[in-house]
């Protein structure tokens, strides 16, 4: 058995049926003209797996690095980290459109190993996949060749311990493979979290978090990823950097920004430094509404610049809010509605606000701030048990997505982030390319990472799949989607650049930037070995 997290199943979050009731079934029918009957996954037995193209010395020099046993070349290893999790990702693995296979996954058990495993792929003409939880939706685990006669998916789930912790200066040093849950298992045990609670929780993990600028659900509080680290070690063809000695540093540029966010096109980051805080004793988490996206903007903005925002401040708008009343259905929800209407409220905006504190004076003190600066808002509260029905939910989402898969919807996200004076043209603009590109779909969203300056924006589409070339019917929507975005916000506020941001990378840093960013690849990686056609495709060309 191997170590870490199941990769097999690609298809989908998780085993098991997740059937959607009734009631949703009947909503999505009148919404977007769901078909009654949609295209059946296909059994895993039906996809094209090629034969591995690895030469023969290359196997030998990567066994002799990890032994035989940790260069895995069967159909199901290699299936099983063909992509990553994006719709497009999911439809492939369910029998549309063509995998890229890698031709082998090797394991390597210890950061030296990496190093070794690097260098050898260098020497053998062979391009290297660094692959986490593989969770990542914007191809930043598709296994292209960049020109390569072979390509390896460079597995870290062998790198999966604690190395250190030191409760004094609230550090830990994690390796890279450690997946989140396994990450707050360990911490718990000293008293301690990360506080980094991403939808991809389950199975994402440290080293991919690193490497993507990852933003978890409690961000407000917590901070974004790269917040929490204070130290990186990383693997690269031509030897180790070590960065992070100090709790902050006048020493020149800081280094440790080229290796977060770099998606495994720099080296592969073998073990990360975290900053980490004791577990919270006293939580609370409710629900207010306001009336219409502008006002209800108006109000978190109003937090962030006041510095009292909840630890989860999650906004959603009026069509996300409806959509979440809509599938509760029953009683609770019309009771809801009706409720929202005696208060005035027409265009309702959820408003989930969670604490998360040492103390329940703490908690009291820090929820007075956050009420006060919400009080001249107008919110109407509708207290605990919609806080804690989000609460308990919060990692539903993707297996809300098997469900909705499985009857043919297609189901997909995006976000991106702004400045407060641009952020309702920016959800607007977006909006108008997703509902022209798509016809009669569901466009929800929500701001769930709130900043002094501005806010991201995270984007739901529901929409019907279309029988003929469903992976072109998104990826139409999604590059015009892009390219309303492109002019007004970020191209990906945490989701990562990849294979799918890639071509709008220059427009926002520019051509130097570009150049910059390649000069650090060429000097890192010179054979460029490192995931081809990720951040940079134009690199991996040269
Ligand atoms: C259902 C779902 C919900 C999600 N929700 C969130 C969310 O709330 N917030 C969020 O930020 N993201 C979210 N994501 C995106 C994704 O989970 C994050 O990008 C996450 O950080 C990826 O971690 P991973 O371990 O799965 O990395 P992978 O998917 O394995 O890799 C991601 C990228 O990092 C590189 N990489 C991985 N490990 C290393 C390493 N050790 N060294 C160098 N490069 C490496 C890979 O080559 C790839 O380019 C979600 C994804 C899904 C499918």
């Amino acid at each position: 058995m191997e170590p870490g997290i199941d990769h097999t199943l690609r298809g989908g979050w998780t085993l098991g049926e997740h059937a959607l009731p009734p009631h949703a079934l009947r909503w999505l029918r009148g919404r977007i003209g769901l078909a009654e009957h949609p295209t059946p996954v296909a059994p895993d037995s039906v996809l094209t797996v090629p034969e591995p193209e690895l030469s023969t010395v290359g196997r030998a020099a990567l066994e002799s690095v990890v032994g035989a046993e940790h260069v895995l070349l069967d159909r199901n290893s290699r299936l099983g980290r063909s992509g990553g999790m994006s719709y497009v990702d999911l439809l492939r693995h369910r029998g549309c459109g063509e995998l890229a296979v890698p031709d082998a996954v090797v394991l390597p058990g210890d950061p030296d190993e990496v190093v070794a495993v690097l260098k050898a792929c260098g020497e053998h003409d062979i391009g290297v996949i660094p692959f986490g939880g593989g969770t990542s939706v914007v191809g930043g685990v598709t296994a292209l060749r960049g020109g390569k006669h072979a390509v390896i998916v460079l597995d870290l789930a062998r790198l999966n311990r604690l190395v250190s912790i030191d409760p004094l200066s609230r550090l830990v040093v994690l390796q890279a493979g450690v997946r989140a849950t396994d990450a707050e298992r360990m911490l718990a045990a000293h008293g301690f979290t990360l506080g980094h609670f991403p939808q991809s929780f389950e199975r994402a993990t440290i080293g991919g978090f690193a490497a993507t600028r990852s933003a978890g659900q409690a961000s407000a509080g917590y901070g974004r990823f790269e917040d929490m680290v204070d130290g990186v070690r990383l693997a690269t063809p031509v030897g180790e950097l070590n960065l992070g000695v100090a709790p902050a540093t006048a020493a020149g540029p800081d280094l440790k920004q080229l290796v977060i966010g770099s998606e495994g096109a720099f080296g592969v980051i073998t073990e990360v430094t975290l900053r980490m805080r004791p577990v919270a004793t006293h939580t609370r988490y409710e629900g207010y509404f306001l009336d219409g996206w502008d006002a209800a903007t108006a109000a978190v903005r109003d937090l962030a610049q006041h510095r009292v925002l909840a630890d989860v401040t999650r906004l959603s708008d009026t069509e996300e809010t409806e959509v979440q009343l809509s599938l509760t259905g029953g009683v609770k929800a019309g009771a809801v509605k009706a409720y929202l209407r005696a208060r005035r409220i027409a265009d309702p905006c959820l408003l989930i606000l969670g604490w998360e504190a040492g103390s329940a004076g703490e908690l009291a003190v820090r929820r007075a701030g956050t009420l006060r600066a919400l009080r001249q808002h107008k919110a109407v509260r509708l207290g605990k048990p919609i806080g804690e029905t989000w609460r308990h939910g919060r990692f539903a989402g993707p297996r809300q997505r098997d469900s909705l898969l499985n009857v043919g919807v297609c189901v997909e996200t995006l976000e991106t982030a702004t400045h407060w004076s641009q952020l309702s043209t920016l959800r607007t603009a977006v909006r108008g390319a997703l509902q022209r590109s798509l016809g009669r779909a569901v466009v929800m969203c929500h701001v769930s990472h709130a900043y002094e300056t501005g806010a991201s924006l995270y984007f739901t589409v529901l929409a019907a799949r279309a029988d003929e070339d469903p992976i072109g019917q998104w990826q139409r929507a999604k590059r015009a989607a892009s390219e309303a975005i492109a002019p007004l916000g970020t191209i990906t506020h945490h989701h990562a650049v990849g294979t799918d941001h890639a071509p709008y990378l220059a427009g926002e840093v520019g051509s130097l930037g570009i150049d910059v960013m390649t000069s650090v690849k060429r000097a890192l990686d010179p054979t460029g070995v490192l995931n081809p056609g990720k951040l940079l495709p134009a690199a991996d060309r040269g």
